[in-house]
């Protein structure tokens, strides 16, 4: 049995509140909603609470609320735009909103400065806690309680407190599917029909929809996202729903609204998207924007049909970028860091007359480095002779013909005879403004070569890295293909991961001649991975005696790549690291 309404304040709508509350708790239907009586039942049952009691608003410490608001950052700033154009939306019209995080406390907020006071007392502010436990009957506390958005508008509320109120709430999930937080547009002072909350209740949906959103788009930088829409006019600007995916097509993620598009109400994180929606992983290339919205269908397994739009994998940030000053130097990378460190020093060097070795394995792209040297550096004329099988007469030859200034690039300089190897210390003494740069696939170390004649060719070496330790396998991919075909192709992501994935004993050399294949084969527009020839040289395509770490490295630490590489699976990788104590940087 509930105490009275008290007689002095709270009037005959008091009481007749908290007699309505004592007949739903006998069984008696008064026509509240269904999730208003059950919350009701539970602040006397569970929670032992009075309505009579005028309690005031629950806040927490500035220390707590500093905690709360700490770990709802990422919250907070995912929801930050999407809460300032709502609060644009009512301005004048007298609505708070608030953002609490999972346990009902406010973490953000947005009201009218000339109610703050009455703002504040009434619990619509920064710090309050609305969860159902402490502040009874709410939009909030019913909203955390269902996971679904309510309106808990006038004595809808339990406690005779907040009976003035109006509050819409609408649940934030975060992208595993895990309630993170409550959206809330709150009156002070509303009409009494509950509907004159419908636009609110419209208004706080489609708010929560686009902070889950920008929290997925937020997290998937280096993933696939693929968005859904019912109607080709919002696909592109404000979709229902998305998936985030990794490169083999598991769900890293969904926002609500893709939830129910899943075909089975079971778990769907890690599973393939094949499983869970009506399309592969290597059909989103077919639904990337260009091509026009309306043929952009996706099949549901329902049987329905929904317009998608697939957004590629951003390339990694990369803090090193070669100053775009270097010129043809800056093409030759895409970010990877060995590269740009050397790249940069190449480009001071290229300035001097200083004689550069450029050391690599076969097809590294030394010849490449060292014309891009060429045309960055001042001298005019460029010879380049092949070491092998070079004559004294030959190269005295070709030598007598340069300009006074000019580079020689000298390639496989450990081929060269030994007997061509005395004239050349002579043609270099004697070609005042020549620069000369040699390559060579040996290391520099073991050279075979007279001390003298090593010591004017190799004022600086550069040391370029093979394919297989580059970071930017996957931006060089796209250069070459833009590069080589005719008409602008793509890559589906299996046919991607594999190219990713393999050792490169040819390096970039090889890369170029898989994919003028790839191309050649290729019927559509997408390169798939029966368009990829099986790697040819299987006798070197063994792991190199690389360290687990510039492995992972060279894969940006992305476990299935690595997995792919090295020919294990992702839990081996994972044990492996484990064993050899390395973690991902920061
Ligand atoms: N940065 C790059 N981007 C795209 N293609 C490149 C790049 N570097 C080299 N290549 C291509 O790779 C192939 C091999 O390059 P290059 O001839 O410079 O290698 P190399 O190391 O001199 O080879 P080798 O040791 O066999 O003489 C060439 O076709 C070249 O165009």
């Amino acid at each position: 049995m509930l105490t009275s309404a008290p007689e002095e304040d709270g009037g005959m709508s008091d009481r007749r509140h908290v007699e309505e509350i004592e007949r739903v708790l006998d069984g008696t239907q008064t026509g509240r909603d269904g999730f208003v009586s059950a919350s009701w039942r539970r602040c006397v049952e569970l929670y032992g609470m009075d309505p009579t009691r005028r309690d005031p608003a629950h806040i927490v410490t500035q220390t707590e609320l500093r905690d709360h608001r700490k770990q709802a950052e990422w919250l907070i700033g995912a929801a930050r735009s999407s809460l300032q154009s709502l609060f644009r939306q009512v301005a004048g019209q007298n609505y708070a909103l608030l953002l609490t995080n999972a346990t009902g406390v406010c973490v953000d907020f947005f009201g009218d400065d000339l109610f703050l006071d009455e703002l504040k007392a009434a619990g619509l502010y920064l710090g309050s806690n609305w969860s159902e436990d402490l502040a009874g009957t709410s939009g909030v506390g019913a909203c955390l309680v269902t996971q679904e958005p309510v309106t808990v508008h006038q004595d809808d509320h339990f406690g005779n407190a907040h009976v003035a109120l109006s509050c819409t709430s609408a649940p934030i999930f975060d992208s595993l599917g895990g309630l993170a937080a409550v959206l809330d547009i709150s009156l002070l002072r509303s009409p009494s029909p509950k509907r004159s909350q419908n636009l609110a209740m419209s208004l706080v949906t489609n708010a929560a929809r686009r902070v889950e959103m920008a929290n997925l788009m937020a997290e998937s930088r280096r993933d696939w996202v693929l968005r859904l829409s019912d109607s080709p006019e919002f696909l592109d600007v404000d979709p229902e729903a998305a998936v985030r995916l990794d490169d083999s097509g598991r769900v890293l993620g969904y926002t609500r609204g893709a939830r129910r598009l899943f075909s089975d109400g079971g778990a769907v994180i890690g599973r393939r998207i094949d499983e869970v929606l009506g399309l592969t992983i290597d059909d989103l290339p077919d639904l990337m924007r260009d091509r026009p919205t309306e043929e952009r269908i996706v099949q549901m397994r329902d049987g329905g049909a929904l317009f998608g739009h697939a957004i590629a994998p951003q390339a990694p940030r990369t803090a090193l970028r070669v100053d775009r000053r270097a010129g043809p130097l800056a093409g030759l990378s895409g970010g990877d860091p060995a590269m740009t460190r050397l790249l940069t020093q190449a480009a001071k060097l290229a300035r001097s007359a200083v004689p550069l070795l450029i050391a690599g394995e076969s097809g590294t792209g030394k010849t490449k480095l060292a014309h891009a040297i060429h045309m960055t550096g001042s001298t005019s004329g460029f010879l380049a002779m092949d070491c092998a099988g070079l004559t004294c007469d030959a190269l005295r030859a070709a030598c007598a013909d340069l300009p006074g200034s000019a580079t020689l690039l000298l390639r496989r300089i450990e081929d060269l005879p030994p007997a061509t190897a005395a004239v050349l210390v002579g043609v270099l003494d004697a070609g005042a403004g020549l620069r000369v740069i040699s390559t060579t696939c040996a290391a520099p170390g073991a050279l075979d070569l007279p001390r003298p004649l090593f010591h004017r060719l190799a004022g600086a070496v550069l040391d370029l890295p093979p394919l297989r330790q580059r970071q930017d396998i996957g931006w060089l991919v796209d250069r070459i293909l833009r590069r080589r075909s005719p008409q602008e192709m793509r890559l589906s992501p299996s046919a991607r991961a594999t190219l990713l994935g393999r050792h490169w004993p040819g390096n970039l050399r090889e890369l170029e001649q898989v994919l003028d294949v790839a191309i050649a084969l290729c019927e559509g527009r997408v390169i798939d991975l029966p368009d990829l020839p099986a790697p040819v040289d299987r006798s070197t395509d063994l792991p190199p005696p690389e360290s687990l770490e510039q492995i992972m490295e060279a894969c940006g630490w992305n476990m299935a790549r690595a997995a792919r590489r090295l020919g294990v699976n992702r839990s081996t990788v994972l044990r492996r690291l484990r064993q050899a104590g390395l973690q991902p940087p920061g």
